[in-house]
């Protein structure tokens, strides 16, 4: 994976060839949504990270890369509609739970916290789980129904992938307390980004597990390797979309992210179109900003995007350092 998120790919030598398993994603999205047809997902060494979307032809500023209804969109709504007996499972789960009613039962994650505040003077949030930051565990639940009910979504959802440090960590079921795998997958990290120091990394990854184990509570996840796989590809895939809406976006999702992205987004009534923002070139990946902060990049954002996407981002590119 080539460290570089600001830096466009150049017209590539070799040309791009499509692999079998890109071929088949393609004509899924085909089959669901109108994508301009000089545009591919390529798993190549051109992409910075092994797959990608690319130009096969000159591109113009303002053309259409593809339109998504917004009834493709895989988040909370449209999955409850699509597995109504899931969806009465999840809010049984969470009435249960009963938010901010027993505040001691995490008592365990506070502590850690404080002893990670005390060893990296980072102040990490203290907040209270609260049914907003379900999203990841829900979707995680209805990616694995919808493989397990063979809904169209499957043959997508089948060809989510990321590769990188943390999720290697999620494809052991790594736990909060699994110190020496955490150890090394912050070395991992480090590699990456090093100018994050050893404790910073070693907190936020114990701070992610130790937040799943906490989800793992309130809504009936499986304690298994498949259930803590899907949990992290999710991570890395997903963005807000609204209020309380978090989910998914076909072939948006194959689109790599870069500070200076050569694509824009705008929403619809009912559609999400994603459209050139300068010419491309034949040949040149195309990407997308997933962070709104783009050119106003902290310390905490980019550790965030190392941990949650699996993107790191050069120490140049970082502009604010609140930590
Ligand atoms: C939404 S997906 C993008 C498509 C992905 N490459 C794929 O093959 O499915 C996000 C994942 O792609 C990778 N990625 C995206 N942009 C990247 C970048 N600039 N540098 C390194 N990895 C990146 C990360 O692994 C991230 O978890």
């Amino acid at each position: 994976m080539i460290l570089s998120s600001t830096i466009q790919s150049v017209s590539p030598t070799i040309p791009l060839v499509l692999q079998p398993q890109d071929m088949k994603l393609h004509s899924w999205c085909e089959n669901f949504l109108p994508i301009n047809p000089s545009v591919k997902v390529v798993t190549t060494d051109q992409s910075v990270a092994g797959r990608g979307v690319f130009a096969m032809d000159d591109l113009q500023p303002d053309e259409r890369i593809c339109f998504i209804p917004n009834a493709l969109v895989f988040h909370q709504e449209n999955c409850a509609s699509c597995f109504p007996q899931l969806a009465k499972e999840i809010s049984k789960s969470k009435q249960k739970y009963g938010f901010g009613m027993d505040e001691k039962k995490f008592a365990w994650i506070h502590r850690l916290w404080r002893k990670v505040a005390r060893k990296t003077r980072v102040q990490p949030e203290f907040y209270h789980l609260e049914e907003d930051d379900l999203w990841q565990p829900e979707l995680t639940l209805y990616a694995l129904e919808a493989i397990k009910e063979n809904h169209p979504w499957k043959e997508w959802i089948d060809q989510w992938n990321r590769d990188d440090p943390t999720y290697s960590l999620f494809k052991k079921n790594a736990k909060v307390y699994d110190e020496e795998v955490i150890d090394l997958t912050a070395k991992e990290l480090q590699k990456q980004a090093n100018y994050f120091s050893d404790l910073h990394l070693k907190a936020a990854l114990s701070i992610r597990l130790g937040r799943f184990e906490e989800q793992k509570q309130v809504l009936p996840l499986k304690d298994d390797v498949e259930t803590s796989s899907m949990y992290s590809l999710l991570g890395s895939r997903a963005g807000e979309l609204g209020d309380n809406l978090t989910g998914v976006i076909p072939f948006h999702d194959m689109i790599n992210h870069s500070l200076d992205p050569n694509l824009s987004m705008s929403y619809g009534q009912d559609h999400i179109e994603i459209y050139a923002n300068r010419p491309i070139a034949k040949g040149q990946e195309l990407f997308l900003c997933y962070t709104e902060i783009g050119r106003e990049m902290s310390t905490s954002n980019a550790l965030w995007s190392l941990i949650q996407w699996g993107i790191p981002h050069r120490k140049e590119d970082i502009k604010i350092f609140d930590f």
